[in-house]
């Protein structure tokens, strides 16, 4: 330690006053002891420290003022100790202790000056607080897969993270203390534009980086204390989004196109009813026309349209079936033709493609046309006469190259006659009508059917059913199959719950009650008792098999007409397709 230097002449020495006044202006408090561990010396700094008055402090050995004092060891040891921490109370300290020597070397007090560094070490914690945010925030900002940028009040670069560098494909010395302006290739830059007008943006899409990727931005003021100090904005890839879509849609066009794989080798039956309808299909495929499939429900429409479509040349373009009466009226002339971006409320900003256009190269399949409400009619008609379609909201028309196979279950002669739908459509649809017979025209096909079906079935229910008896199908040959195909493969599925696993003869008993068909009255009535004894069913369950009865009686009551049907149901015609939709995918 430095001596102290004092002038030693002496008109100049200081006085005791001046040397006490020099002792109460320093900040570091100051105690000091005499030989025997008495302080002798208390400054001002230390009183306060110490809580104490110097009055009560001066003449008191060491230890009483300060209980884990070490004045007393540095005096019998002479050895200083300098830079040391201790507490006191709640406080912390730094102090020196050294001893104090008189000329010969003989240690005659010691002298403990010390701080109080509780504040200093408060602060330190609170940094390292900081230290530990800010590391946190980093790790968060870095780790982010959004490309952020922050920019400070002098419109320079101060803050990147790697998606950012990856995005824009420049490293961070390239961009740091640049203006915002250093990414872009064209177009204005997000920070300038939120610190100009001092309000955030949302969702701005711009094409970043050498690739110009389309990212969609949003942007925000930094305003502290009501001071614009700068900004920062994030930026979102979707270009990787846009590439999956595009993909995803490649794939259902994919899908679509699996889905149709029945030709005209599924279409099951030998009667010449049916033969003639296939041969007819088979004709139609090798045209471009427009084919009207006519057939009571469940008679194998679809089937044949799948069938028509795979024989035809457009068997590599998508294939898409629409339900018309499954779909409500508002909606049915967008689905069908597309929207322009904001055309209604709720419309996607983008706009939709409709399913005409996505059927481009390919074919739809208008089932239940015989619904479609009279504008839909008039749009359909110019589509067939001018092959080109108008979404709604647009002005503009797009040409599309999509066959049409279209189906109903409803005489369309009567209907047209009935002003329920338009003559010149109806002439534009049935280039090519095709009559599918109902079931109860062709009974000499039920064993090949039956067979078939049961094959079907069994796969389904993981069965092993290899035959009906002549009794169940004298059963069958008698009824009159409102329902057609799809009611059969119903009746048979419901004999399979019926039958034990191990049975693999289906015997009449096993049969559901079906509806003897009187062919003079029309008139229906049950053959049967009730063959379902399924135990303890659910509620819902227990409706819907009733609904689904109810259903099929009123269709059985009406040789398949659904208006008639949903007449005596007391339902609309539409909420009956809607149910009818729902039990053919049960
Ligand atoms: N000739 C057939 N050979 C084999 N299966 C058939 C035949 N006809 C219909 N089916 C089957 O019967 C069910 C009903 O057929 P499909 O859905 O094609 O009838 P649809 O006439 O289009 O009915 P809807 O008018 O109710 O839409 C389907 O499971 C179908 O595979």
């Amino acid at each position: 330690m430095d001596h102290l230097h004092l002038c030693t002449e002496k008109e100049f020495t200081p006085t005791f006053h001046e040397l006490e006044v020099v002792l109460n202006s320093t900040h570091d408090a100051m105690i000091a002891v005499n030989k025997q561990g008495i302080v002798n010396v208390v400054n001002n700094a230390a009183e306060k420290f110490l809580g104490v008055t110097a009055q009560e402090a001066l003449g008191r050995p060491v230890h009483h003022v300060i209980p884990n004092s070490r004045l007393e060891i540095v005096l019998k040891t002479g050895i200083p100790e300098l830079n040391q921490q201790q507490h006191i109370g709640s406080a912390c300290i730094v102090t020196n202790r050294v001893p104090v020597r008189d000329e010969s070397g003989q240690v005659v007090g010691a002298v403990a000056v010390f701080r109080d560094i509780t504040e200093i070490r408060q602060l330190a914690e609170e940094i390292t607080n900081l230290k530990e945010i800010q590391e946190m925030l980093e790790a968060i900002i870095n780790s982010s897969q959004d490309a952020i940028s922050v920019v400070n009040e002098n419109e320079k670069i101060v803050l990147v993270n790697p998606a950012y560098t990856r995005l824009v494909g420049m490293t961070k010395e390239e961009v740091l203390g640049k203006s915002p302006t250093v990414d872009i290739q064209e177009g204005e830059s997000m920070h300038l534009k939120v610190m100009k007008t001092m309000r955030p943006v949302r969702g701005v899409p711009l094409h970043a980086g050498p690739q110009g990727k389309e990212v969609i931005v949003n942007a925000a003021p930094i305003i502290v204390n009501g001071r614009l100090r700068g900004s920062v904005a994030i930026s979102h890839d979707v270009s990787e989004i846009k590439h999956l879509t595009a993909e995803l849609d490649h794939m259902k066009s994919l899908v679509r196109r699996m889905i149709s794989q029945y030709t005209a080798d599924d279409i099951i039956g030998s009667s010449k009813a049916i033969r003639m309808a296939v041969e007819q299909a088979l004709k139609a495929a090798a045209t471009p026309a427009t084919v009207l499939l006519a057939g009571e429900s469940g008679t194998g429409k679809e089937l044949f349209a799948h069938a028509i479509y795979n024989a035809s040349s457009r068997k590599s373009g998508p294939f898409i079936r629409v339900n018309c009466a499954a779909i409500p009226d508002t909606l049915l002339e967008s689905e069908l033709f597309g929207y322009e971006g904001g055309a209604f409320t709720g419309a996607r900003k983008t706009g939709k493609k409709g399913l005409v256009a996505e059927a481009n190269g390919g074919t739809i399949f208008l089932d239940e046309i015989s619904e479609i409400p009279p504008m839909i009619q008039a749009k359909l008609l110019r589509f067939l006469q001018e092959k080109e379609i108008t979404p709604v909201g647009s002005t503009k028309s797009i040409k599309v190259d999509t066959r049409i196979i279209a189906a109903s279950n409803v005489d369309l002669e009567k209907a047209v006659q009935r002003n329920a739908f338009r003559e010149d459509l109806f002439y534009r649809i049935s280039v090519f009508p095709i009559f599918i017979p109902p079931l109860r025209e062709r009974l000499e096909d039920l064993p090949e059917l039956v067979n078939f079906l049961l094959k079907k079935l069994n796969k389904e229910y993981g069965r092993d059913v290899r035959q009906m008896s002549p009794e169940a199908l004298a059963v069958l040959s008698h009824y009159h199959w409102p329902g057609n195909i799809r009611e059969l493969e119903n009746v048979l599925g419901r004999a399979l719950i019926n039958m034990r696993p191990t049975e693999n003869t289906v015997l009449p008993q096993y049969l559901p009650p079906l509806a003897t068909y009187d062919r003079h009255t029309a008139g229906h009535k049950h053959s049967q008792p009730t063959g379902d004894k399924s135990g303890c069913q659910s509620l819902a369950s227990i409706l819907e098999a009733a609904e689904q009865k109810a259903i099929e009686d009123a269709l059985a009551a009406h040789g398949g007409n659904r208006v008639e049907a949903a007449d005596t149901l007391g339902i609309a015609v539409r909420s009956l397709y809607y149910k009818l939709e729902k039990y053919r995918h049960k």
